[in-house]
């Protein structure tokens, strides 16, 4: 049986006035390839807070590695990629290489040396995310679809198990979106890699993911991506809470 690497039981979370999530119980294994679906407000952001340890669910258990969150200490097991991280300008003093190198401060520390591997490491990282040629480019110089590839692979720098993603292609234009989404499935069956996605575009679901998560307060539906195709229309507007266009691009995808 695949390892559990998220679980959450019976978790509700409660703004003052705003019930955010209720009853939400999801088993994210290895290997998962999740999108995490839903429209705006529909409690998303706020999930990925809870996994990501940042808040204590109102009520409910959450498990990480199959260890209850507090006892939980391996975080560099988990990748995080925020929907703001690409909003550097074209002044931000960075190369590539020093953001991606970034990823590592925590466990170095900002004034240690950096062990004589690390210059590998920011090239495999890189090279994972189809960046190696960008290197020595000032950040602020890339575009935002180049930018967020390079937020990715500074996640990727510690060795996550999993890498979780807030709208990953907000600043991604449209005829990048697809190779972006072949990326993020060549990490997750080359590099072994589970992926969780949060977005608000039911189209995103199409590309590249195994399992898909509709969320709206509580989650709707999760399972296989081809079990959601089979959802009638109506079934997703009840859920999505209006009409919505499921658009299959999964012929079109390459590994
Ligand atoms: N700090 C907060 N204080 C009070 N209410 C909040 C706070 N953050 C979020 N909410 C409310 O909780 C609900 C869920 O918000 P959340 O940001 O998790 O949704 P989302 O699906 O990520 O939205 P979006 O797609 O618009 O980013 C919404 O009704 C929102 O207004």
């Amino acid at each position: 049986m695949a390892k559990q690497l998220i679980n959450l039981h019976n978790v509700f979370y409660q703004y003052e006035q705003t019930v955010a999530l209720r009853d939400i119980n999801l088993i994210i294994e290895e290997g998962d390839f999740l999108a995490i679906i839903g429209p705006n407000g529909s409690g998303k952001s706020t999930l990925l807070k809870i996994i990501l340890g940042l808040i204590k669910p109102t009520k409910g258990e959450v498990f990480l590695f199959e260890k209850p969150v507090s006892q939980f200490k391996e975080k560099e097991l988990i990748g995080y990629v925020s929907q703001k991280s690409n909003s550097f300008n074209t002044g931000f003093p960075a190369t590539v290489a020093e953001v991606v190198r970034s990823g590592l401060v925590k466990k170095v520390g900002l004034f240690h040396r950096y062990p004589k591997n690390v210059r590998n490491q920011v090239k495999q990282a890189l090279k994972s995310v189809g960046m190696e040629m960008f290197a020595e480019k000032n950040i602020g110089d890339l575009s935002g679809g180049q930018q967020q590839r390079v937020f990715i692979a500074r996640a990727l720098i510690s060795d996550p198990k999993i890498l979780i993603l807030d709208e990953p292609t907000v600043g991604v234009d449209s005829k990048n979106v697809r190779s972006f989404y072949n990326m993020l499935a060549h990490l997750n069956r080359e590099h072994n890699i589970t992926i969780v996605l949060v977005t608000h575009d039911v189209d995103a679901v199409s590309i590249s993911i195994s399992h898909v998560a509709c969320l709206n307060q509580t989650i709707h539906f999760h399972g296989f991506k081809n079990e959601m195709d089979s959802m009638s229309d109506k079934q997703l507007e009840a859920w999505y809470g209006h009409s919505v266009r499921k658009v299959d691009h999964h012929s079109e995808v390459q590994s």
